[in-house]
């Protein structure tokens, strides 16, 4: 049986930021910056948690093997560390929140909430069994998923009775975690904690938000969430992208809502340098769920597309700018190439299709994240290996490109920028 807490302890610098001469502890103003310092999570037992019957409602496609999941991930990661970043894993980040005992039952009692259980039997049995534990266990515990069989249900529950006496969940397991770009997303010197679109990911984010509030490396240090978790209106990290240090790109997807895209376009317009936000439709469905599932930036002025979001040259996309009294204006827009020409002030830009653009090597390269490059400094990212006709395209057009492994962890449909949320990015040279 895999061991679910063979996490790799990261070398933990609570200055890092400062290193590099930022104030905040998360500071993220490009796209493509020198990656400094990323948060990932290393597959788990949540995986083994899978079945074919909850497979489509947990989001995934396939049952990865987990070993070799966390071989691809560790090899991954040391990819990021030779490169010069720091790797921090979200367990452990989160464990760290969670010394002060008060603290610790406040997020068990708001989990087990979110996890369905408001009060009575069950929702007093969960408590105890998880504040029991060592915050690392206990997170690791939680994020596997917890069964009915864990915890001695010594009575009956109506509720699980009536809904599915079968099921085997208590809690159930959160196998997307190791998509950490998702619940939440650096921008500038803050981030957004993400109000997700399925059940399956919504809890995710809960770990972000006690870490930026508790974790010492971020608490009290003057970092700007931008847009909480408390919401109704949807929005995740995969569609939010950091064009520059004042523009940014978001997805309108079957994840992100062009409302909640408004909300975090107004309160950046009034807090902080940003004062572009460029609405992008993309199709609403599972293999293209997050824009930067076809469209990511990999250079001052080169971009991955996938070729079937094109549409003949033409997109539905929507330019928002700050007007007086904090009201928006949003132009209606179709020419990417030009309104990206614009908004960066380039005279030039180079669109690096998927799959070079062929019929079938294209969707088949999509599919498995082919577009879903992660850039660690400008013109050089990190892809999967298995997308081979993308990446030859990528060192056509003079990209350096690292390659790394991907049988297993493309199974859940996410790529390298899926994998990683960054919160320190060296600042762009203006050019
Ligand atoms: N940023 C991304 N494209 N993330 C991909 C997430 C994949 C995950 N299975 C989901 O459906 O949510």
């Amino acid at each position: 049986m895999q061991k679910s807490t063979g996490v790799v302890t990261p070398e933990f610098h609570t200055d890092n930021a400062k290193n590099y001469g930022f104030s905040s502890p998360i500071h993220v103003s490009s796209e493509i910056g020198k990656l400094r310092s990323v948060i990932l999570k290393r597959p788990g037992r949540e995986i083994e948690n899978l079945t074919p019957d909850t497979m489509p409602r947990l989001l995934f496609d396939d049952i990865p093997y987990l070993p070799i999941a966390q071989k691809e991930h560790d090899y991954f990661a040391q990819t990021l560390r030779d490169n010069g970043a720091e790797v921090l894993y979200l367990e452990n980040l989160a464990a760290d929140a969670l010394n002060e005992q008060p603290v610790k039952q406040e997020f068990v009692d708001r989990m087990v909430k979110e996890s369905g259980f408001k009060d009575g039997l069950t929702y007093s049995a969960l408590k105890e069994y998880l504040v029991g534990m060592e915050p690392l266990q206990m997170i690791t515990t939680i994020m596997e998923g917890i069964r009915k069989s864990d915890i001695d249900l010594n009575y009956k529950d109506l509720r699980l009775l009536s809904e599915d006496a079968d099921y085997p969940f208590l809690m159930d397991p959160m196998p997307n975690l190791y998509f950490t770009r998702d619940p939440a997303a650096s921008i500038g010197d803050g981030l957004s904690i993400n109000h997700m679109t399925f059940a399956a990911r919504r809890r995710e984010s809960l770990f972000m938000e006690y870490i930026i509030k508790h974790n010492p490396r971020f608490a009290d240090q003057g970092v700007n969430v931008w847009r909480d978790r408390n919401h109704t209106t949807r929005i995740e990290g995969g569609d939010e992208l950091v064009l520059s240090d004042h523009v940014m790109a978001i997805g309108i997807s079957q994840r992100t809502s062009a409302d909640a895209l408004e909300d975090i376009a107004r309160n950046l317009f009034t807090n902080s340098n940003y004062d572009t936000v460029v609405g992008i439709k993309i199709p609403h469905n599972h293999a293209m769920m997050h824009l930067d599932t076809v469209f990511t930036m990999i250079n001052y002025n080169q971009f991955t597309v996938h070729p079937q979001i094109m549409n003949g040259g033409k997109i539905d996309m929507w330019v928002l700018h700050p007007s007086k009294d904090g009201q928006i204006t949003s132009e209606h827009r179709t020419d990417l190439l030009e309104v990206l020409k614009e908004v960066l002030h380039q005279s030039e830009l180079d669109l690096i299709p998927t799959g070079n653009s062929d019929p079938i090597f294209a969707p088949r390269e999509q599919w498995n994240d082919g577009s879903n490059t992660l850039a660690i400094a400008p013109g050089e990212v990190v892809t999967y290996d298995r997308n081979y006709v993308s990446n030859e395209m990528l060192r056509e057009h003079g990209i350096l490109v690292h390659e790394v492994l991907s049988s297993e962890l493309s199974r859940g449909r996410g790529g390298p920028r899926c994998m990683s949320m960054p919160i320190i990015r060296e600042d762009l040279e203006t050019k």
